[in-house]
């Protein structure tokens, strides 16, 4: 079934948000303006705006934002004249108040994420965002880790929440292609009508396009990408390429070619600090099955220490961390750098 009777999917543009991580949280209020309003005019439906961490993510931990997230919320409405508003939230970092602050500011889809098998923290926040009548769509990060069944299960208690749409997020760009068929129709099978299922790709192994198209194959309605490839680790999935895909495939998804490919030129990499790389740290992420948003902590850690950040991220694949473990990447880094031994620490 279609995602409406104009669009076969439905786009979700997470430069500025999973770009965030890239920029380490730096945007501006004109650089949101500039990009919503290009954004905008090229026709993306959904624009997800919020610290790369969502709602509450600026801290010590995660890097401070330039510009407050509310602030970053208000612009991006002001500037879309067709295109809805996203932001993101992880239970624990953001509270209920930042929700309905969001709203007020006239955002209209919250975007909960959770480690894949941590559904369960979701559902309040599912009940609260429809009660505010936003839109809902549930994040299941780390996909890679867990098997379709699980993961199937996991997104049924989103549902059963109030979450309208879950994605299969491959944080660590590590899925390949079959196994994104797999996990996509298992939760289509779970799912049935009661909610639309999403596919959030990483270009760490330059599978972003592929791995959407096959998505959609199996009976995903939405997908997210970021324009430039302006997202995590390698970036996500570029808008502008999967687009054009789309077009030649016959898939409809209310994005003008010409127009996203001027504005990835044009506004969005103007706003970079540099292009996302598949090179060898984010290389290692995708091949290591390491959290995409590790990057620029591993790579700070790296200078800091002296040693070689694709090891540290090497070694974060081997510990299985997850998202909220970045502290960690500081022992492993000075374990690296001849203190207490990486394997030891882990013991
Ligand atoms: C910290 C949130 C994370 O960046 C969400 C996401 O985009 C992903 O897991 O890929
Ligand atoms: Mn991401």
């Amino acid at each position: 079934m279609p995602f409406s009777a104009e669009l076969d999917i439905r786009i979700t543009d997470s430069s500025l948000r999973d770009g965030s991580h890239a920029k380490r949280h730096q945007f501006t209020v004109d650089d949101v303006t500039a990009i919503v309003t290009a954004l905008d005019a090229a026709g993306v439906p959904v624009i997800e705006v919020t610290h790369g961490d969502g709602l509450g993510g600026s801290s010590f931990n995660y890097g401070f934002s330039h510009t407050p997230e509310q602030e970053l919320i208000s612009a991006a409405v002001a500037a879309a004249k067709q295109a809805k508003i996203a932001f993101l939230m992880l239970p624990g970092l953001g509270v209920q108040s930042d929700i309905r602050e969001a709203a007020d500011n006239g955002a209209s889809i919250c975007r909960i994420a959770t480690h894949c098998t941590e559904a369960d923290i979701s559902v309040q926040h599912f009940g609260l965002a429809r009660e505010l009548g936003l839109d809902t769509v549930g994040f299941l990060m780390m996909s890679h880790s867990q098997p379709p069944e699980v993961l199937a299960r996991q997104a049924r208690i989103m549902a059963d929440a109030g979450c309208q749409c879950v994605y299969i997020v491959d944080s660590a760009g590590a899925l390949i292609m079959n196994a994104v068929g797999d996990r996509v129709s298992a939760l289509v099978a779970e799912l049935g009508d009661d909610a639309q299922v999403g596919f959030h790709g990483h270009e760490n192994l330059g599978l972003g396009v592929a791995n959407s198209v096959i998505a959609v194959q199996a009976g995903a309605l939405q997908i997210d990408g970021s324009t430039r490839r302006f997202g995590a680790g390698a970036g996500n999935t570029p808008v502008e390429a999967f687009v054009a895909v789309a077009e030649k495939l016959g898939i409809r998804t209310g994005v003008d070619t010409l127009k996203i490919v001027d504005a990835a030129e044009d506004v969005v990499r103007p706003v970079m600090d540099g292009e996302c790389l598949l090179d060898r740290m984010s290389l290692m992420m995708g091949y290591a099955g390491v959290y995409s948003s590790f990057l620029k902590h591993a790579d700070g850690h790296a200078r800091r220490y002296g040693v070689s950040g694709a090891e540290i991220l090497r070694e974060a694949g081997r510990r299985k961390l997850v998202g909220g473990q970045e502290d960690q990447l500081i022992e492993i880094a000075i374990g690296l750098a001849g203190g207490v031994p990486a394997a030891a620490q882990s013991a």
